[in-house]
């Protein structure tokens, strides 16, 4: 059975199509639910589209639609400005105008990037989302963030901007190499650990299943975390109050992930050091407890994600990066912290030496 869910944004609503096996029928769910011009821009990735491209090609050709491919190598060090310009150079050669389309057939990574050509490119086209990745279609594929990075800060340029449609399609992470898989579920237990209890406790309860990729369980999970970050974005698209939320794990995260070249930790594996940090934080403030970190840790460290900072991040290196989160405002760190597990809250209250202290003391 088909899961439906909407993103509900007035003129920018859309839907979050989640099933197992829809790859195929992709071109007549876009014919038959969008008013889009015939050409469209395929871009992937050299791990997926071999896998992939050719039955999203074929199933568009099906319905009429002119369809070109642009190839990226797979990994973090593609999300920059230098593989956004070959983007735009392919859609001007190719004439591409304002009813033509991008759709990113990948993980975050294509997708950010792909949204980034598609929120730019003659100030805004179509843009389809197509998520390949667990953590693209939990997460990544939902919600209008687009970016790249900067050698200096992760995400740094970037934009709000929605997709038309967000076609899931389960049966696709059976190609995930277990790393990547693990990675998705770092910002599953995200959701578990800031927004739902449930939702953290059903993961602790299903390990096996879950590594097993089992379809309903995995649909499940998909279909939760896409309810909790598009109730999220309803009430605040452009992060300027509850969405910051979303954002736990991920100011400590986001700077390991730029002090180590964005080549030594995934994306997922960033912030599940960054979660535990933070949740120590969050303990020192008089919120989440020990046990429930503890808990924390074990179930992160059940999907082989790292818990402990690298010896190679110094405090003094840590509060630098962190000084450039998106968070900042007047020079005070904001940071999304766990309250309890379910639970998240927003605060600049707090104070650096607490970080130290725990840096020092190496959280076993
Ligand atoms: N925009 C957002 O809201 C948002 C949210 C979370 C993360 N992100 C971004 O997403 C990125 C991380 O995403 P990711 O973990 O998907 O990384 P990724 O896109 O690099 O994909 C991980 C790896 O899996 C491969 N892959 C993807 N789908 C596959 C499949 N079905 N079969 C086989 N291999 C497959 C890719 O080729 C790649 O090697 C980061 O840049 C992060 O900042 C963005
Ligand atoms: O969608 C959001 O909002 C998020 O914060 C989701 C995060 O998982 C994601 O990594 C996002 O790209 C981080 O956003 P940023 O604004 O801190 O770059
Ligand atoms: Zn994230």
């Amino acid at each position: 059975m088909t899961n439906t869910l909407k993103v509900n944004l007035d003129k920018d609503s859309y839907d979050i199509i989640i099933d197992n096996q829809i790859l195929n029928n992709a071109g007549q769910i876009i014919a038959s639910n969008l008013n889009i011009g015939k050409k469209i821009l395929i871009i992937s990735d050299q791990n997926v589209y071999p896998l992939y491209g050719n039955s999203l090609k074929k199933s568009l050709e099906k319905e009429d639609y002119q369809v070109q491919s642009h190839i990226i190598e797979p990994g973090e060090k593609s999300k920059n400005n230098a593989e956004l310009n070959k983007i735009y150079d392919l859609l001007l050669k190719s004439r591409f105008d304002r009813n033509s389309s991008i759709i990113a057939l990948g993980g975050g990574v294509v997708g950010d990037l792909a949204g980034m050509a598609a929120a730019t490119f003659m100030r805004g086209i179509n843009f389809i989302q197509i998520p390949t990745s667990l953590l693209a279609q939990v997460d990544s594929s939902v919600g209008g963030k687009v970016a790249i990075n900067h050698p200096e800060a992760k995400n740094i340029i970037g934009a709000f901007y929605q997709p038309e449609i967000v076609i899931i399609d389960i049966n696709l992470l059976k190609t995930l190499k277990a790393r990547d898989y693990n990675t998705g579920l770092a910002e599953v237990i995200k959701y578990g650990l800031g927004f739902n209890k449930d939702l953290f406790d059903y993961i602790e309860n299903n390990i096996g299943e879950i590594k097993e990729i089992k379809p309903e369980v995995l649909i499940k999970l998909v279909y939760i975390c896409c309810q909790i970050k598009s109730n999220i974005v309803n009430q605040d698209e452009k992060e300027k109050g509850v969405r910051a939320r979303l954002n736990l794990g991920h100011t400590v995260g986001h700077a390991v992930e730029a002090l180590t070249g964005y080549n030594e930790y995934t994306h997922g594996e960033a912030i599940a050091i960054g979660m535990v940090y933070e949740s120590y934080l969050a303990k020192k403030l008089g919120y989440i407890k020990l046990a429930e970190i503890n808990r924390l840790k074990k179930l992160l460290t059940s999907f082989n994600l790292p818990v402990n900072l690298p010896a190679s991040i110094s405090f003094k290196s840590l509060i630098t990066k962190m000084q450039t989160d998106k968070k900042v405002k007047n020079n005070k760190i904001f940071l999304a912290i766990p309250n309890s597990l379910g639970d998240t809250i927003i605060t600049s209250d707090w104070h650096k030496k607490y970080l130290k202290e725990i840096i020092k003391k190496a959280p076993e």
